[in-house]
């Protein structure tokens, strides 16, 4: 394990939760990251995570639909809560402790959010789940895990995704294209890299919060990250 992350802030894409049906949570998929999580957890490492909802809804998807945008938006934050419910319930049935925030209050689905609540959870062994969002529409939780992290202090954001990195264009529609083993936050922006979006990307820039883009839809893969393997792309 390496020594430097004692803290981690793991991003989970909610569309990968859908496990290639596009839509809903896939139980086997939600049972891999939970035996995942808890193996990387006993290892002692804290863990923060942020989970999206594109597998439930998209804002900028339900607008092309005739939704108006800001309700479009705040029923995709609503989709990471329910994502992140699911995914405390299954930590929960293997036997690892877990907490899901709220970034608005909605007492009692979840506990709202504090950076103090936080990392009290995560010094008592439970996994933060850190859901809806930043709270505010126009926002990704690409944007909202950037912001958790650096607020919760942690040492480095893994997105964890279902591409095994960041690639010289998007790897499911360009065949050609090439991986990096690792890239500079700038390049990623000047070259217009959409694997993240540019909030989150100037977001951890800004605040020195290394990212690394990695395929965690192969069981293992989490540990195998923070144990130091090159199987992703490092961001700094
Ligand atoms: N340059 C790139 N390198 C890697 N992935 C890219 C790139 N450009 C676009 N992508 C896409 O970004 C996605 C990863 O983002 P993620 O937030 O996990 O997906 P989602 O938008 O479904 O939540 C990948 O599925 C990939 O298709
Ligand atoms: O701070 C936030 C985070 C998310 N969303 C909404 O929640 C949806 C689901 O999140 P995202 O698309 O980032 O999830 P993912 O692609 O990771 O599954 C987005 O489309 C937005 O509509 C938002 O409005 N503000």
């Amino acid at each position: 394990m390496r020594a430097e992350y004692k803290r981690i802030l793991l991003k989970l894409s909610g569309e990968s939760l859908a496990a290639g049906q596009g839509q809903g949570i896939d139980t086997q998929r939600l049972n891999e990251y939970a035996a995942q999580i808890k193996a990387v957890r006993e290892s002692g490492v804290e863990i923060a995570i942020v989970i999206g909802g594109g597998n439930i809804f998209r804002g900028l998807s339900g607008a092309s639909r005739g939704f108006d945008r800001v309700k479009g938006d705040q029923m995709g934050m609503l989709a990471t809560v329910i994502n992140s419910l699911a995914l405390s319930s299954a930590l929960e049935a293997v036997g690892q402790k877990a907490r899901v925030f709220t970034a608005i209050n909605m007492f009692p689905i979840g506990e709202h959010y504090s950076k103090w609540r936080a990392i009290e959870a995560m010094g008592r062994g439970e996994i933060a789940i850190i859901s809806g969002g930043t709270g505010n529409p126009f926002f990704t939780t690409d944007t909202g895990s950037a912001l958790r992290g650096i607020e919760v202090e942690a040492q480095v954001m893994l997105k964890g995704t279902r591409v095994d990195g960041v690639y010289t264009a998007d790897p499911e529609k360009d065949p050609a294209a090439t991986k990096f083993s690792e890239i500079t936050y700038g390049e990623v922006l000047s070259r217009g890299l959409k694997v993240m979006d540019l909030t989150a990307t100037a977001l951890c820039k800004e605040n020195g919060l290394p990212i690394i883009v990695f395929d965690m839809d192969t069981p293992g893969n989490l540990q195998r990250v923070l144990q130091g393997e090159p199987i992703g792309t490092l961001v700094y």
